[in-house]
């Protein structure tokens, strides 16, 4: 697949003031990007802060550069007080929306089956979920890894079906990797990925060949060639390193 796919994960980080440098040195970086390949670069994705989606939209609504929510609510409407739904995010112009980061299910104790449910309410908002699994270190030091990536897979697609990735992306970020600067060899993320392209092939031949698997865990400029160069490895979900727009820019050129 030679369209990579570069998303951006700011988390916790901005402020008005800030964003919109940030913002207008990515747009403009992409754009001399996008026109250097004549229209093969990757494709960008920010997911922002909710306070912030006013901003990027108006930063970016003239640009290639997308942008997205970093969480949804499961639920369209309601007496869910502090949440915000699908359709308020599709208002800001939310193409993508991240789904059981691993943040969210360690500190907001996300379960898969509530994660099912968020990928199903993004879906219902015309919205693409970026399902993000990983594993922990004690999971992977105990042999465990494929299990867990196969429950947290299989949640989805028990409750949401196989076809829901049709229009969907799926994120690897092995937990020991996330803002450790200890990335995961590309050997071992190309392993996992095809594992991950391998459930999804076994519902489906054809959800197998298109599904874009990002790695995510540690992505920088010194690293992002080598690990967008395996064969399963469609882009990245980058944390730290997309605050920094020349560190973000270089591993959108790398992709
Ligand atoms: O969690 C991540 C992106 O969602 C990865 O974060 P880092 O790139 O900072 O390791």
């Amino acid at each position: 697949m030679c369209n990579k796919l570069v998303v951006a994960n700011w988390k916790m980080h901005g402020r008005l003031a800030t964003n919109s440098g940030l913002l207008d040195a990515i747009r403009s970086g992409v754009s001399a990007q996008t026109g250097a390949a004549r229209g093969v670069a990757s494709r960008v994705v920010l997911c922002v802060p909710y306070p912030y989606l006013a901003q990027t939209r108006q930063s970016l609504e003239d640009s290639s550069v997308a942008w997205g929510a970093q969480n949804i609510s499961e639920h369209d409407q309601g007496a869910w007080t502090g949440e915000v739904s699908g359709s308020m995010l599709a208002d800001f112009g939310c193409r993508y929306v991240l789904v059981g980061h691993s943040e969210r299910r360690a500190f907001f104790a996300e379960t898969d089956a509530i994660i099912a449910a968020k990928f199903a309410a993004a879906q219902r908002a015309g919205l693409i979920p970026i399902l993000c699994v990983g594993e922990t270190l004690a999971e992977r030091e105990a042999g465990v890894t494929h299990d867990v990536i196969t429950r947290q897979l299989d949640a989805v697609l028990a409750s949401n079906g196989s076809a829901a990735f049709a229009q969907a992306v799926v994120a690897y970020e092995p937990v020991w990797a996330i803002g450790t600067g200890q990335t995961a060899t590309p050997d071992q993320a190309q392993e996992v990925h095809a594992a991950i392209r391998g459930r999804l092939a076994r519902e489906s031949a054809g959800l197998g060949d298109h599904l874009q698997i990002l790695y995510g865990g540690s992505v920088k400029p010194g690293n992002a060639a080598e690990i967008f160069s395996q064969p399963d490895i469609d882009g990245g979900l980058i944390g730290g390193a997309s605050l920094v727009a020349a560190d973000f820019l270089a591993i959108c050129a790398a992709a």
